[in-house]
């Protein structure tokens, strides 16, 4: 198989979907690798590097949307390109379809085989590809949420911690899975107060366990946000259901409840957000904006403000799913591996993830009857 690697476009976006490693690996299986020159140099992989380890410079992306079976990226596609879709070809990345109508329209009309990272889900319920992007960016709400309480940044001028005879700030978190648990270790560590609510009693108890005392945590429902909401600091938004549009769960009122230079991290922002308030995606060149007198933070590719440690973590989960494909084709793949088939969110011009198909509002046809239309 020919495997793709263009650089990615979106803003301060520095991640690139394969290391030299990862080239490596597919050479070694066999497989061609086109890279995108200068795809890795945000990461500090540079055109040697990927030509030592036996990939293919090309001077363009179109070259190499043009010429691969298999697209591995690291964010959706960007409108720009979109020319570059074309029938039956594998598009391996992050896609968070949900809020993306035009995007899964696009996929469709043109029959990629869309596989997002985000939805590829274990027998236990994990989310293999999500989880080390969803690390960083849990461990970098904290340091962000921080920089932006402080007064020259707009924030109400409080430090996380306190110090000794002055209180900690109060840092809510709504959502105690991967995101949730990594900001809740950053802030716990840097000593603020800190409340996290989910809605799975069992989650609760886990991480009461967990921290020992240190967490305050709460069950998830409407009366208790509210009641978290207007004490806190700082506001981190962690809640996931996979695929799906994130829920709403901290309305207008609750924000406006808020003392103005209080800040609020959206990090579901990538599955359309999960507070009210947050009517855009910001960017890395412009994260924040006011509301309420609250400031908002709504990036919606976190880690790629730390190409560096992401791209390795990132890669070091996709490429067995990634050389899975490529070795076995993909129709053989998800019949093999139902952890990847959870994958598959556009095939042969149908969405075929329930929960994405939810959120739009479009026809969902389940993936075994699209794969029994084919031909084979
Ligand atoms: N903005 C960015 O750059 C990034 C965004 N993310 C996003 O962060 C979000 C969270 O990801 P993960 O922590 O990996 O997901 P996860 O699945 O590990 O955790 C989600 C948690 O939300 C909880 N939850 C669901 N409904 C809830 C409700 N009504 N109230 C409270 N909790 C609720 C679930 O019980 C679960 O514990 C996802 O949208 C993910 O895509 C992840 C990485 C980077
Ligand atoms: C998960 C995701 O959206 C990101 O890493 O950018």
């Amino acid at each position: 198989m020919i495997i793709g690697v263009p650089k990615e476009l979106k803003n301060n976006e520095n991640r690139v979907g394969l290391t030299p490693a990862g080239v490596s690996a597919y050479r070694q299986a066999g497989h061609r690798v086109l890279v995108e020159t200068l795809a890795g140099a945000g990461s500090g992989f540079f055109d040697e590097d990927y030509l030592a380890a036996g990939a293919e410079i090309f001077s363009s992306a179109r070259e190499v949307w043009q010429h691969a079976d298999m697209i591995c990226k690291v964010k959706e596609p960007l409108p720009e390109e979109y020319a570059y879709f074309r029938e039956n070809l594998i598009l391996f990345t992050y896609l968070h379809l949900a809020p993306e109508r035009e995007l899964t329209a696009e996929l469709c009309a043109k029959k990629v085989v869309a596989i997002a990272y985000e939805t590829i889900q274990t027998d236990d319920g994990s989310l293999p590809l999500l989880m080390p992007m969803s690390e960083v960016a849990g461990r970098m709400s904290v340091q962000i949420g921080a920089q932006f309480l402080e007064k020259p940044h707009g924030g109400k001028g409080i430090l996380l911690g306190g110090v000794p005879g002055v209180p900690p700030a109060h840092v809510v978190i709504v959502g105690g899975g991967i995101v949730g648990t990594n900001a809740a270790r950053m802030a716990v560590g840097m000593g603020a107060r800190v409340t996290l609510l989910d809605i799975h009693a069992g989650r609760l108890r886990e991480l009461d366990d967990l921290f020992r005392g240190r967490l305050h945590t709460l069950m998830s429902n409407h009366y208790n946000i509210a009641e978290a909401v207007q004490s806190a600091d700082l506001l981190i938004g962690a809640v996931l259901i996979p695929g799906a549009r994130a829920p709403k769960l901290v309305t207008e009122e609750m924000v406006k409840s808020m003392a103005p230079g209080s800040v609020i991290v959206d990090v579901a922002i990538d599955q359309g957000g999960s507070i009210e308030t947050i009517d855009r995606i910001t960017t890395h060149s412009d994260p924040t904006y006011v509301k309420h007198g609250v400031v908002h933070y709504a990036v919606a590719n976190m880690p790629g403000a730390v190409p560096r440690t992401s791209t390795i973590a990132l890669t070091n989960v996709t490429i067995p799913y990634g050389l899975m494909i490529a070795n076995k084709g993909y129709r053989t793949a998800i019949a093999q591996s139902r952890a990847l088939a959870r994958g598959v969110n556009v095939l042969n011009g149908h969405v075929v993830y329930e929960a994405v198909a939810r959120s739009l509002n479009v026809p969902f046809v389940p993936l075994d009857d699209v794969l029994q239309d084919l031909p084979t």
